[in-house]
């Protein structure tokens, strides 16, 4: 096999975390949140007064920006796994919904949901929690994770960090391994990464 290069790493130093395949890695991973952060928008006062909302739906609108997104996440994990692959992505409804299954996907994982209570058949574990605006509770179908399968979290934003923290409780319900948590976007100055068990990974931070 050739050896790589910086601006064209081969797939074994992908693998093996080659210092060109990283740099390469880290470079493209630079260019690709310019483009993501361009993409929000912010909206005062929703979905109640004294909420600044951020809405991440134009990167889906946009296949580029779209592809920008998922191969972002992924080179995330390949770049800080070490070695270790996720059994399973797990998205959080709902826009974890919009990331998580193309995501599993990439990375040959399986995607499994947390919903809102109620709309999963079957038994389920259920655990309530706090958000930035309102409280709810999350179920995971009984037996969706394996136990000791290694396990991501996926969702767009951590605020509180509320709705995570309730996902990996569901997870360890199960005996699922968290590896970690990834999110597009952080709101800082709530400091919810603070709840969370397992390393935290976002791609953009926010003030609102
Ligand atoms: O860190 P937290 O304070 O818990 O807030 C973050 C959560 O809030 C939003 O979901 P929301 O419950 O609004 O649901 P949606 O994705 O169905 O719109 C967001 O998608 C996260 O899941
Ligand atoms: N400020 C915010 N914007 C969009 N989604 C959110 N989820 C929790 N807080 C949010």
């Amino acid at each position: 096999m050739s050896q790589s290069s910086a601006s064209a790493p081969d797939a074994s130093a992908q693998v093996t975390g080659h210092p060109a395949a990283h740099a390469s890695r880290a470079a493209e991973l630079a260019s690709l949140k310019v483009s993501l952060r361009g993409a929000l928008r912010q909206f005062p006062d929703f979905p109640s007064p004294g909420i600044l909302f951020e809405d991440i739906l134009p990167i889906f609108a946009d296949p580029t920006l779209h592809e920008a997104l998922i191969r972002s996440l992924e080179l995330h994990i390949l770049e800080n796994a070490g070695g270790v692959k996720p059994d399973v992505i797990v998205g959080l409804e709902a826009r974890g919904f919009l990331m998580g299954p193309s995501l599993a996907l990439r990375l040959g994982a399986a995607f499994v949901p947390v919903r809102k209570q109620g709309k999963l058949p079957g038994p389920c574990e259920t655990q309530g929690y706090e958000k930035e605006y309102g409280t709810d509770f999350f179920q995971m179908q009984a037996g969706a994770i394996k136990p000791g399968q290694k396990v991501i979290v996926v969702d767009d934003i951590i605020a509180t960090g509320g709705s995570a923290q309730a996902g990996g409780e569901l997870i360890k319900k199960m005996g699922g391994e968290l590896l970690g948590f990834i999110f597009l976007l952080e709101l800082e100055f709530l400091h919810g990464r603070d709840k969370l068990p397992a390393p935290v990974y976002t791609l953009l931070t926010g003030q609102a």
